[in-house]
């Protein structure tokens, strides 16, 4: 148990005891984002929520707000901690209790996100989506459960809140609107139903009051309570699984390519003022960008670049001609920008749900949200079927072919659905094969980039996937 003057005389926690506490505790959690790393941690502000009373006891709900700065390394995040101090005799809290940040004199310091007390407090203070039916007091938090998945924030299941919702706290903080609580929400609310609904939503006001000088205040946001997709399973799992027993995953690839089509419509009304024409010229120096800056990192994409570099010119030409032969490109729009079928979680009752709007991580932020064709989003999930087979141990090259064809033609279909598009014709097949070949290029060398940085045994799944693109090897690409 710590020791100390922990508890002030208003029967509150003392920062510096909390501060000490987390400095134990944080560096242990998941999703901690600087893991091995040597960091300073200083608390920037802290929010006193709410006084509760859980089961007869006083619940001091507060929210930490931490900068996390690497002694050695370029890390330089900003973490949100909501916490509990829960006033009783430490001595009764059984060791390894879950959730227990540290002991105090007089008190248990709880992670907020796995205490009522928290969710109670987080419940009373949310804004509220228009049209969601709010819960009014007492909650019913029967059966609530932490997710205990490998995740990069705290997820907790409220099945008995708003007909079954998730309360998701965001952990790592940006200053600005999250992509993941407002694509979701315009989407709602054009009326598509693809996505979770957003019901309800927090933001923190951070006051930098490590720089006296400015005391710099941004706003973020800091979690969401969303719908409960049911009986939700990951798409990359579920892919995986029937790959394992080579049984075909095209009837559930033709529903997702269709949901994706319907996602790429549903963006467009939501963010009409992202339409707009696609510059061919832009994207592919874009591409050659982002091809440069893999090449820095990876010695296997060094090997490659006079093929990458080949095939780039290759479709500065097509895309030349394209546009002399009066073929421009589909115009740009919002996208989703990370698709991949771990993003898709599918349900019994609900069919195909899309997740997780951030864009890809390893990109800048401005880079990530920026208006782009909808096809890299198909590449996208391309590649996924490719990793689904790898991973869940395919026999045959037929099993991701036909999920790859299924994909594609429950995406086109759609698009042959009268408004769906919402412009001009879509690219004929002939361009539809070049723009896709040139976005999983793309994606792959990405993917080389990520797996040598996290998944090196992986490396080899895009990097075959780069050869056949390139026609390293003799396996034509399936469209
Ligand atoms: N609305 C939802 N309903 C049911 N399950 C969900 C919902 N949103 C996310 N999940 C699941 O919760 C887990 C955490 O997902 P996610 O929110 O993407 O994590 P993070 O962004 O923290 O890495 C995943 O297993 C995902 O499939
Ligand atoms: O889900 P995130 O937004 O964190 O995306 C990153 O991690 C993904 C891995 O979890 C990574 O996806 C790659 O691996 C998947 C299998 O795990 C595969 O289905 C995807 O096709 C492949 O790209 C994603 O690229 C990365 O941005």
């Amino acid at each position: 148990m710590a020791q100390g003057h922990e508890i002030s005389a208003n029967g509150g926690a003392h920062r510096g005891a909390v501060l000490d506490a987390l400095r134990g505790w944080l560096p242990e959690r998941r999703w901690f984002p600087a893991k091995g790393v040597d960091v300073e941690l200083t608390g920037l502000t802290r929010v006193d929520l709410a006084t509760e009373t859980v089961h007869g006891r006083r619940c001091d709900v507060i929210v930490e707000v931490v900068h996390v700065r690497g002694s050695d390394s370029d890390v330089d995040v900003v973490l949100h901690v909501p916490l509990v101090v829960e006033h009783r005799d430490p001595v009764d809290v059984p060791p390894g209790t879950e959730g227990v940040v540290a002991l105090l004199d007089g008190a248990a310091l709880y992670d907020g996100a796995q205490h009522q007390a928290f969710w109670g407090a987080w419940l009373d203070t949310a804004t509220w989506a228009d049209g969601t039916d709010v819960p009014t007091r007492p909650y019913d938090f029967t059966d609530a459960q932490v997710l205990k998945v490998e995740q990069s924030n705290t997820s907790v299941i409220l099945p008995r809140v708003c007909g079954g919702s998730m309360l998701k706290v965001l952990r790592s903080l940006a200053p600005g609107q999250n992509p993941d609580i407002v694509v979701p929400l315009a989407l709602t609310q054009v009326g598509w139903r693809g996505v979770p609904a957003p019901y309800a939503w927090h933001e923190v006001e951070v006051v930098d009051t490590q720089d006296p000088e400015t005391r710099s205040t941004w706003t973020a946001h800091s979690g969401v309570l969303a719908e409960l997709v049911p009986q939700a399973s990951d798409g990359f799992r579920l892919a995986c699984d029937r790959a394992g027993g080579d049984e075909s995953f095209n009837s559930p690839a033709r529903e997702l390519g269709t949901q994706v089509a319907q996602m790429h419509s549903a963006l467009r009304r939501a963010f009409p003022d992202q339409v707009e024409p696609a510059d061919a010229t832009w994207l592919l120096s874009a591409m050659q960008r982002r091809v440069r800056s893999a090449a820095a990192s990876s010695s296997a994409v060094r090997e490659r670049l006079d093929d990458i570099e080949d095939f780039l010119q290759r479709m500065r030409t097509i895309a030349d001609e394209a546009l002399a032969q009066g073929r421009p490109l589909p115009p740009v729009q919002r996208i989703h920008g990370d698709l991949h079928l771990g993003q898709a979680l599918y349900s019994p009752q609900k069919g195909w749900r899309i997740l997780d709007f951030e864009g890809e991580p390893l990109r800048p932020l401005k880079e990530r949200t920026r208006p782009d064709l909808g096809e890299r989003d198909v590449a996208g999930m391309l590649r996924s079927f490719d990793y689904a087979a790898a991973i869940g141990g395919s026999g045959s090259t037929e099993w991701a072919r036909g999920a790859r064809r299924a994909f594609l033609d429950g995406y086109t279909g759609y698009l042959s659905v009268p408004g769906a598009l919402g412009f001009g014709q879509p690219p004929s097949l002939a361009d539809r094969v070049v723009i896709l070949d040139a976005f999983e290029l793309d994606k792959a060398l990405y993917e080389v980039v990520y797996e040598e940085r996290n998944r090196p045994d992986w490396l080899r799944i895009p990097l075959a996937a780069v050869d056949r693109i390139l026609g390293r090897d003799d396996t034509p690409t399936a469209h």
